[in-house]
Parts: structure tokens; C-alpha cells; sequence
């Protein structure tokens, strides 16, 4: 069965001090029935790890496929779960982009995040060029094809549609688009796994998509760095 999935994605973005608002989602959303993760920079994970949390899972961002090794500046999917990670993004269009992250790499990064006992949150997402061009559910397929490695299931990995275009943009897909992808992915993945919309999810637009059929989450960026900002989204899912 599917779970519903408030996942927020702090990005670059973050120092010590700002890890009170996880204490302030934690407290307010108390007693609604989704899973709450915040995916933190690996610099606040041991930090946050050690407040006293009762509901918010904490995540990483990225994993390095190795578990250790000579890459500096690198991170490996066990250091982040010893950190207290629970979770780890994989194959965001970000990294995609700026680290040149293909679809082999990030199949690699999904079986270490299972190794280390985490779930993966993999991402996926055509751009503005792709679907102008009609290729929006042929991309996806492939990107699927590519990166989710044989073993997926529903315990160890939640997918991710995030819309280049609508990502840090403010266009939000239209529910007509989210539900053709998410309908598509589901009829892909079989009845079970979590299936999360991003990109330009806020309070304003929550209650919408999550009333899709099948969309079980979201991803969130920017409206994730403030309690004040998430937690009506977190309250939306529950409500959905
Ligand atoms: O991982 C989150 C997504 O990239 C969405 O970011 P956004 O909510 O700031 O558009």
C-alpha cells in the first residue's frame, strides 16, 4: 500500500541555527498520518540527529555509489546513515545538472542508499524543450528504464516527478499534467509505491495536487525551510 510522503528537500541552504524549525514542524505536526522527512545538507544531519525529535525523518541529498574511498569532497550513503539519515535523494534534476549526473550514476546511488538501509527518494523530470516537444512521458520512461535498479519496492524507494521547468520556478504543474505523468508512472511501478509531485508545491497549491489519485507526496523545496511554510503542506497531505 501506498504511504503518503511530506518530504521536504533543504538544498544548499541551511546552518545550525536554522534547525529550530525542524523542532517547530516536529511539534506541530503532531498527530497527522503521513511521513514527514526533511533531506538536510550532510553539514546538519549529526546535528539534527541529536535534537529531540519524535516525527520528523531526517534525509540526505546525494551519495556517492562507494561506500568509502579517495573522493574528496564526496559522501557515501553509510556516513549519511550514521549520521542519522534515513532517507536520500537520488537522481535530483539539480545534480543532474550542475555534476553531470546520468542515469547509470544515479542507479548506483539508489543500490548504496539500499545498502546502507535507507530509502531512496529518486528523482525524476522532463524539461520546458522536452515537453513542448510532446517527449514528457517517453523521457520519463527512460530516465525509469536508467536509473531505478531491479530490487525497487515499495519499502526501500519512493519516486519523484519534478517537472524541470516547475522547480524554484513557481509554475506548478497543472493537475491535469501531474495526473497524466502520475498516472503513466503508477501503471510503471505497480499499485504500491509512494509517488511524490515537486516543483512549486506551497500551501496555495497543496490541497490540489495532493487530491490526485495518484499522488501520495510531495517534494518540497523552498516552501520546506520554514515551519511557518511547510507544515500546511504537511497538514494538506494528511487531510488528502
Ligand atoms: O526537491 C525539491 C524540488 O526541486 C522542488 O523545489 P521547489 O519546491 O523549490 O520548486
Amino acid at each position: 500500500m501506498t504511504k503518503k510522503i511530506a518530504a521536504g528537500n533543504w538544498k544548499m541552504n541551511g546552518l545550525v541555527s536554522d534547525l529550530s524549525d525542524i523542532l517547530d514542524i516536529d511539534r506541530q505536526i503532531e498527530g497527522l498520518e503521513c511521513t514527514t522527512v526533511i533531506c538536510l545538507p550532510a553539514t546538519l544531519l549529526y546535528a539534527s540527529d541529536g535534537d529531540p525529535r519524535q516525527r520528523v525523518e531526517i534525509g540526505g541529498q546525494y551519495c556517492h555509489p562507494a561506500a568509502s574511498g579517495a573522493h574528496t569532497g564526496d559522501i557515501s550513503a553509510p556516513m549519511l546513515a550514521d549520521a542519522g539519515a534515513t532517507w536520500c535523494i537520488t537522481g535530483h534534476s539539480e545534480r543532474r545538472t550542475d555534476r553531470n549526473e546520468t542515469d547509470a550514476d544515479v542507479r548506483a546511488q539508489t543500490e548504496a542508499v539500499w545498502a546502507a538501509g535507507m530509502t531512496a527518494i529518486l528523482c525524476i523530470g522532463e524539461t520546458l524543450a522536452q515537453r513542448e516537444a510532446g517527449e514528457t512521458l517517453a523521457v520519463l520512461t527512460a530516465q525509469l528504464a536508467g536509473s531505478l535498479p531491479e530490487g525497487a519496492t515499495a519499502d526501500n524507494t519512493v519516486l519523484a516527478y519534478e517537472p524541470v521547468w516547475a522547480i524554484g520556478t513557481g509554475k506548478v504543474a497543472s493537475p491535469e499534467q501531474v495526473a497524466e505523468v502520475h498516472d503513466a508512472l503508477r501503471a510503471q511501478v505497480g499499485a504500491d509505491m509512494s509517488l511524490l509531485y515537486g516543483g512549486s508545491v506551497k500551501a496555495a497549491n497543496a490541497a490540489e495536487i495532493f487530491a490526485l489519485a495518484n499522488v501520495n507526496g510531495g517534494l518540497v523545496g523552498g516552501a520546506s525551510l520554514k515551519a511557518a511554510d511547510f507544515v500546511p503542506i504537511v497538514q494538506a497531505l494528511a487531510a488528502s
